[in-house]
């Protein structure tokens, strides 16, 4: 579908719920562009700047990045880009980092993944990952086509260090305390949109056909 004005989405949701993956299809469904926060921070730490040297210490750890650096580091990538429709995938993960973007852009809607934390962790231990592109792959779900190896570039995939299980059950309870207050904060602006299961496949056609209506509805508002 044509996007007449500018349109801009974030998708959220608990580690390993399926982002990556339903952006993915997001984007080359609706033609958004697709803005990763833990790709750009990955971007960073393998390019093995200080700043960058932090980040790997508190990812590791399965803690958020401070909102101050965070925020700066998303928020000038959306100033560049701000005549683009975009798909903005893992940030905000406080209600403070979604304060700063409201006072930068407004949000069309926010998806909402929401799936069982035991899903997640069978999910996020069994992830394969391709740095430089942020494709990932699942074992059991969306295997590559050569084992090891990126389906695009026939690069090696790698397991994430921070996709270990004890890292996996601090980065949930992150998610617990600091992101989930942000699913109120969108509900209370009418933008929050949940969509509830334990497969990407079955949750991905109801996002589908809600971008769909959504983008229709954005377009007759344009006409
Ligand atoms: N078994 C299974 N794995 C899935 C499903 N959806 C996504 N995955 C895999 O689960 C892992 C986490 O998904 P990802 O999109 O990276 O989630 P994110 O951490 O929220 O961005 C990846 O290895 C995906 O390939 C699903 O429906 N079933
Ligand atoms: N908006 C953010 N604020 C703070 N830290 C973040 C943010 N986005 C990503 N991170 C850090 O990067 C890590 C990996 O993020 P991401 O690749 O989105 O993984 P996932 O959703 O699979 O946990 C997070 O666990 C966190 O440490």
């Amino acid at each position: 579908m044509a996007l007449h004005r500018i349109f801009r989405a974030v998708v959220t949701g608990p580690p390993g719920s399926g982002k990556g993956t339903v952006s993915s299809r997001i984007t080359k469904t609706f033609g958004l562009k697709h803005i990763s926060s833990g790709d750009i921070l990955r971007a960073n730490i393998n390019a093995r700047t200080e700043l960058g040297l932090l980040m790997k210490s508190c990812i590791d750890q399965g803690q958020l990045i401070p909102d101050d650096v965070m925020s700066r580091l998303i928020l000038s990538d959306l100033r560049a880009t701000d005549q683009s429709s975009w798909l903005l995938d893992g940030f905000p993960r406080t209600v403070t980092q979604a304060e700063a973007l409201d006072d930068t852009c407004s949000v069309d809607t926010v998806i909402n993944l929401n799936v069982p934390f035991q899903t997640i962790k069978q999910r996020l231990t069994s992830r394969w990952t391709h740095l430089s592109s942020g494709r990932v792959y699942n074992i059991d779900f969306n295997p590559p086509k050569v084992p090891g190896l990126d389906d695009v570039t026939g690069e090696p995939l790698v397991q994430r260090d921070d996709d270990t299980p004890e890292t996996v059950t601090h980065r949930l309870k992150a998610y617990e305390t600091q992101t989930e207050p942000v699913l109120e904060y969108y509900r209370s602006k009418g933008v929050l949109q949940t969509f509830s299961g334990t497969e990407t496949n079955k949750i991905w056609p109801l996002v589908e056909a809600f971008l769909h209506r959504k983008l229709q509805l954005v377009n007759q508002k344009v006409a």
